[in-house]
């Protein structure tokens, strides 16, 4: 587990799902080590069982005789007995069974995911769910975003989803979960289960769905899930206690009416500005203009082969670039990473790299690799010269980044000067670019907000835009968001372009009507 280790202390374990197969072993190596103690505990339970027996045997004889203690023999045999069998049995019994399965159990404690990891991953539910509209129930019971699948979350996982909602004061949200989790209560099996993780009573859910409630000033629905609280927990005194001071406060209240339910401010947020990253909000695009093309012309190589490419915005110039990446190149690429990610950070000079920043802004691991690192990161970076027309000289190194469990990259733009700053020495990032390393099963995509343009990964292709119009100015509208994973693990890979040296390949000119003049992909502008 020198691996696990390792990775535990990058922390975040739920940020990319690279990694989750690593805790998989780990769970399998626990559950045999449970097994190992299990076995010992019945081998000792079978001795004891055995000696019991043995014992009301000899009891038994006794039984039969008629004046058992006539006979010394019986009596040495008894007096020896319990006067040297019984010490033994103490000591048998007194003797720790399993010491080496806990041991080893101790021992992998600390290699678990933490509660820091579990906020992770509830976070990433969250957004996912806010995101694409989903409810709580539907992701409960394996629904996710229109598709059915066969997995279920218990009500354990929906009451501890609805208690890290209440920890950021997200009561509506949280009262969605908490409800998922009654629906979830009834379903066959869960009891057991829940009896054994010492889980919540059908009780404790409404009594939690109560709280919420109440935060939220809807005191007849809180009125309502003490009362069924009660009636499954009728001696919880604490339950009982509550109810009755809601029970005062409401009747107090009941002639103002009840107050309007104050909405989550998360809720708020997803409906001003809510990213359309299904798709499903998008207004059908005026294409004229916008076509396919096999590119020739940016290099004479291309003659040779030529890239089939997607323009999927003029203004600002947006392409998809298909069999940039090869499946094989894809797969290298996937497998010498996933050893060396690290939490993702963001560069963005606004907001405070702290670690809590990040959480919010980006969850996803990532690792960096030179132009020249090996022969596949060379043959990518002379395609997407010869496909862009662009010197990559003056490139920043490539990014891989995996995503993790509801993964995101919060809406952004990729340039890191303002217009002001930009031509005082510093290099910024005139295109991006983002290879896409696999498909993702649902979510992920690449939204354009402000273009109205969602772009789902496809493996192998890769998008490419300019951040900086062709005077070298910001270009806000290409402002951009990686969409919350679904279903899957979504790989890419980015490389940004950068302006300082791009002055032969694309020239200042005064305005995008002429871009069709540059040397670079406009040329394939008709
Ligand atoms: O993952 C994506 O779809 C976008 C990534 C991105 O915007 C970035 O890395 O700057
Ligand atoms: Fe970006």
């Amino acid at each position: 587990f020198g691996h696990l280790r390792e990775m535990h202390d990058q922390q975040s374990l739920s940020r990319s799902v690279a990694n989750m197969d690593d805790m998989l072993h780990m769970e399998d190596d626990l559950v045999s080590n449970v097994e190992k103690l299990a076995e010992a505990l019945s081998r000792r339970a079978k001795t004891i069982k055995w000696g019991v027996f043995k014992m009301m045997k000899r009891r038994q004889q006794y039984k039969i005789s008629r004046e058992p203690f006539a006979n010394p023999i019986d009596s040495f045999s008894l007096i020896r007995h319990m006067q040297s069998d019984w010490l033994m049995w103490l000591v048998y019994l007194e003797k720790p069974v399993g010491q080496e399965e806990l041991a080893h159990l101790h021992s992998r404690m600390p290699l678990l995911p933490r509660y820091s990891d579990f906020a992770d991953a509830a976070e990433g539910i969250r957004k996912m769910a806010a995101t694409y509209e989903m409810p709580a129930s539907d992701i409960a019971n394996g629904l996710l975003d229109g598709v059915q699948y066969s997995s279920h979350l218990k009500p354990i996982d929906c009451l501890a989803m609805g208690l890290h909602l209440v920890k950021g004061s997200r009561w509506h949200a949280a009262e969605q979960w908490i409800s998922a989790g009654i629906e979830a209560y009834d379903r066959k099996g869960s009891q057991v289960e829940m009896e054994l993780l010492r889980g919540p009573e059908l009780a404790d859910l409404h009594r939690a769905l109560a709280q919420v409630q109440m935060k939220q000033k809807n005191h007849e629905g809180a009125l309502q899930a003490y009362q069924v609280a009660l009636k499954l927990s009728p001696h919880d005194s604490d339950i009982f206690g509550e109810y009755r001071v809601l029970e005062r406060r409401y009747l107090t209240l009941a002639d103002a009416g009840i107050e309007p339910m104050e909405q989550d401010e998360e809720y708020n947020e997803y409906v001003l500005h809510p990213p359309c990253c299904s798709a499903r909000c998008e207004v059908v695009r005026n294409l004229t203009r916008l076509y396919c093309v096999y590119n020739r012309v940016t290099s004479p190589f291309l003659q040779l082969a030529p890239i089939k490419t997607e323009i999927l915005s003029l203004d600002p110039f947006v392409l998809l670039l298909h069999d940039m990446v090869r499946q094989k190149e894809s797969t290298l690429i996937r497998a010498s990473s996933k050893e060396h990610l690290l939490q993702s950070e963001i560069t963005n000079t606004d907001a405070s790299s702290s670690e809590d920043n990040v959480a919010i802004f980006r969850t996803s691991k990532s690792v960096w690799y030179s132009s020249d690192f090996n022969d596949t990161t060379k043959k990518i970076t002379e395609r997407l010269a010869d496909a862009t027309g662009l010197d990559m000289h003056f490139t920043e190194y490539f990014q891989v980044i995996n995503y993790g469990l509801g993964g995101f990259f919060a809406t952004h733009l990729d340039m890191l000067l303002s217009d002001k700053t930009r031509f005082n020495g510093t290099s910024d990032r005139i295109a991006t670019t983002v290879f896409y390393l696999n498909g993702v099963r649902q979510g992920g995509a690449t939204h354009f907000p402000l273009l109205n343009l969602t772009v789902f990964p496809q493996p192998g292709s890769a998008l490419f835009w300019y951040n900086l119009d062709t005077k070298g100015n910001d270009q806000r509208s290409t402002m951009h968001t990686g969409c919350p994973v679904i279903v899957g693990s979504k790989w890419v890979m980015t490389k940004w372009v950068g302006d300082q040296g791009q002055e032969f390949t694309r020239p200042c000119v005064p305005s995008s009507s002429s871009a069709k003049e540059l040397p670079s992909a406009e040329r394939l502008i008709i």
